[in-house]
């Protein structure tokens, strides 16, 4: 049963790589910042309330994205295991994360952390170029990054789960490494 959060700064790999996997393990991709696009493009309530903190590079508030997670991770096709990517970006987050993980006995979680320079995620951003992949605000998500999201490295790795991965390296070379993390 394999069940990986996907940690790393923007354009570090993790939705890459976590639709390879998924797609290869046959387990569903969650990505917060795809549910929330998603939302957008249909003008859901939900979407119209995240707009203008994605488009500023904001952190959307916890409680609407932990009632995302918490809808998704209901559904039975979660129970042969998932991948998170892009939640939790906060200690607020992780905690909400870890006590429904908890109720729903879903165990053996662990984190992979995507490590790649900041000129780097950078260089790659300006290139994949979504809506929010301006100079301006790709400043800004690393920022919020830096201040709200890296401070999960240190929260996961005290519950000894936090697994590093060189995320500056080919695609195929990155998932390899994954694959063989989770399985040392
Ligand atoms: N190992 C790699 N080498 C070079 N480019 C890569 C690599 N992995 C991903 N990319 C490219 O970098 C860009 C960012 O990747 P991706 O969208 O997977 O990052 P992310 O961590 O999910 O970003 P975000 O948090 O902003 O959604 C994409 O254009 C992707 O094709
Ligand atoms: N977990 C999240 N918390 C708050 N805001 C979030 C979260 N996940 C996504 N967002 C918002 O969506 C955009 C894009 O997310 P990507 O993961 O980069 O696709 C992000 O900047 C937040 O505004």
């Amino acid at each position: 049963m394999t069940r990986l959060i996907f940690l790393g700064p923007p354009g570090s790999g993790k939705g890459t790589q976590a639709k390879t996997l998924a797609d290869g393990w046959r387990i569903p991709h969650i990505s917060t910042g795809d549910i929330l696009r998603q939302a957008l493009k249909e003008q859901t309530p939900l979407g119209v309330e995240a707009q203008s903190y994605m488009d500023r590079g904001e952190l959307v508030p916890d409680k609407l994205v932990e009632d995302m997670v918490a809808e998704r991770l209901s559904h039975p096709d979660t129970n042969s295991g998932w991948l998170l990517d892009g939640f939790p970006r906060t200690v607020n987050q992780a905690s909400f994360l870890e006590q429904l993980l908890d109720k729903l006995a879903h165990r053996g979680v662990k984190v992979i952390n995507l490590e790649v320079p900041d000129d780097v995620v950078v260089e790659r951003l300006l290139e994949r170029g979504r809506k929010d992949d301006t100079e301006e605000v790709i400043r800004r998500r690393l920022e919020v990054y830096r201040n709200e999201t890296a401070p999960l490295i240190n929260y996961y790795s005290d519950r000894l789960i936090l697994l590093k991965v060189n995320g500056n390296q080919s695609q195929e070379e990155v998932t390899d490494e994954i694959k063989k993390v989770i399985a040392s």
